[in-house]
């Protein structure tokens, strides 16, 4: 039985006085961290002091993106170093849109993969296709070509911590919503193809989230699918109420 894992990803919203009136609320809701991983992944600017926030909770602090390289003459970057230093131990990678408006590519992603195992940091490896991809039928080989490119040259040990999100680009933050039988269905296709490339064990061990319109009311019906292990959750997550329902559904899955 694979851990749910319920992020909230707060993408650049928030006001860091709202952000920590949100942890202060929910800091003391998230459920024991052996049933289910609570993460709000925040701005970079805001981590570590919400960071300091969560201490002795079980709500964790995750990041949106960082880059590859361990320090150097990036200006505006943020390392895996530097992440780890704070306490931060989820990144997410991928995120369509750093795809989409930071030039992101399956490459780039791989080494940001590799460089978070290196440093201890857990991936949360973002992968979906846009609606054009959808409607000519390409879905699968889309999602099995970023997450054969996002995962290269990782070991079998470190798949088995990976978390891939599953995000249809066209079900983010529109209020579409895949239904839960074509998100469990891509999330198969995930897991499939991470058992052909490694192992069956591994495929049963990598947690996948779905992402795009999550919300409490869909929810519980997403988490009960075979393949969706958890939630990547953007508008839902900006909201104290609206976040405790996620994480408690996450403790009904
Ligand atoms: O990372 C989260 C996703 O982009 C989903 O965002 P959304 O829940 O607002 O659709």
């Amino acid at each position: 039985m694979r851990k749910p894992i319920i992020a909230g990803n707060w993408k650049m919203y928030k006001k860091f006085s709202e952000a920590k009136q949100f942890i202060e609320e929910v800091k003391g809701l998230a459920p024991d961290a052996d049933k289910v991983d609570s993460i709000i992944c925040a701005p970079s600017l805001f981590l570590q002091p919400l960071v300091q926030a969560t201490e002795g909770s079980t709500l964790q602090i995750g990041a949106q993106t960082m880059h590859d390289a361990k320090e150097g003459a990036y200006t505006g970057e943020v390392s895996p170093v530097q992440l780890k230093d704070i306490g931060i131990n989820y990144v997410i990678l991928g995120h369509s849109e750093r795809r989409q408006y930071f030039n992101e590519s399956d490459v780039s992603v791989n080494k940001k993969v590799k460089a978070a195992y290196e440093h201890g940091i857990t991936p949360i490896m973002c992968v979906g296709e846009t609606l054009e991809q959808r409607e000519s039928g390409a879905t699968a080989s889309i999602v099995e070509n970023q997450v054969a490119a996002g995962v290269a040259g990782l070991a079998e040990e470190q798949i088995n911590q990976l978390v891939i999100a599953y995000e249809p680009i066209w079900a983010i933050g529109t209020g579409k919503t895949a239904t839960a039988e074509d998100a469990n269905e891509v999330c198969g296709v995930i897991r499939k193809k991470i058992a052909s490339l490694y192992s069956p064990e591994a495929a049963d061990q990598v947690r996948i989230q779905y992402g795009g319109s999550v919300k409490p009311a869909n929810i519980e019906e997403l988490l009960g699918m075979e393949h969706i292990d958890g939630a990547l959750v953007g508008g839902a997550s900006l909201e104290a109420d609206s976040f405790v329902k996620l994480l408690e559904a996450g403790l009904h899955a």
